[in-house]
């Protein structure tokens, strides 16, 4: 499914109901949900919170699949730097970053721009850093079934700047190898192609 892009792309009465949703939650913590400024406020939190989460609606196996070709080149393929947004699952809170990944073809490759796609389908939904991870690098692994694949994600959370023990410079690293990624040197070669920078 396409994201969302216009009024028609929404479900009307799925939007309603979180609509409802934000209305109550607005009137809970103190606010006049009829001032002039918030009249719409619940009808654009649900929207955003509705894109924020399409990647319920996704089928990251199948936008691979849609882009896979047969190819002869088997040397590593970094896609660096991909930015990506999230909401943590315990506070609903964004987290976000930057997602690197890697993976050495077996027979084929995958257009490169479908790998920020799976990046975003399981990052718009409610995640932890660590399931995130692992849920790019095993598609990626059983529909490509390459020789390898790396996922390295870095992310600052929200909910550790804004609340809580409110820690505003404090970046989280996860990682996930898979097939030659495990060997050493294949890793420290990713690894070291990732923070070099090239520009
Ligand atoms: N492992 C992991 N933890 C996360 C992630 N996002 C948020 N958290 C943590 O989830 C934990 C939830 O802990 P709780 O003690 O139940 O919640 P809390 O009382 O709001 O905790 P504080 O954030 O410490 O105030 C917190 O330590 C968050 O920092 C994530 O992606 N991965
Ligand atoms: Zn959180």
């Amino acid at each position: 499914m396409a994201p969302y892009r216009n009024l028609e792309e929404y479900n009307i009465e799925i939007t309603n109901e979180v609509k409802d949703h934000f209305s109550k939650i607005m009137d809970d913590i103190g606010e006049d949900v009829t001032r002039e400024g918030l009249v719409k406020t619940p009808e654009r939190a649900a929207k955003a919170m509705l894109f924020l989460t399409q990647g319920y609606k996704q089928d990251a196996e199948e936008i691979l699949k849609g882009a896979m070709f047969a190819e002869d080149y088997d040397d590593m393929v970094i896609i660096k730097d991909i930015e990506l947004y999230s909401l943590c699952e315990h506070h609903m809170l964004p987290f976000f970053g930057k997602a690197h990944v890697a993976y050495i073809p077996n027979g084929h490759i995958v257009g490169l721009s479908k790998i920020p796609r799976v990046v975003d389908v399981f990052a718009r939904r409610l995640q932890v850093q660590e399931r995130l991870t692992h849920d790019i690098l095993e598609c990626i692994n059983k529909t490509l079934k390459p020789k390898g694949v790396a996922v390295v994600i870095e992310a600052a959370h929200m909910c550790m700047m804004m609340r809580g023990v409110q820690k505003q410079n404090s970046v989280t690293t996860t990682s996930g190898f898979r097939g030659q990624f495990e060997k050493i040197e294949t890793r420290n070669e990713f690894l070291k192609l990732v923070s070099a920078d090239l520009s």
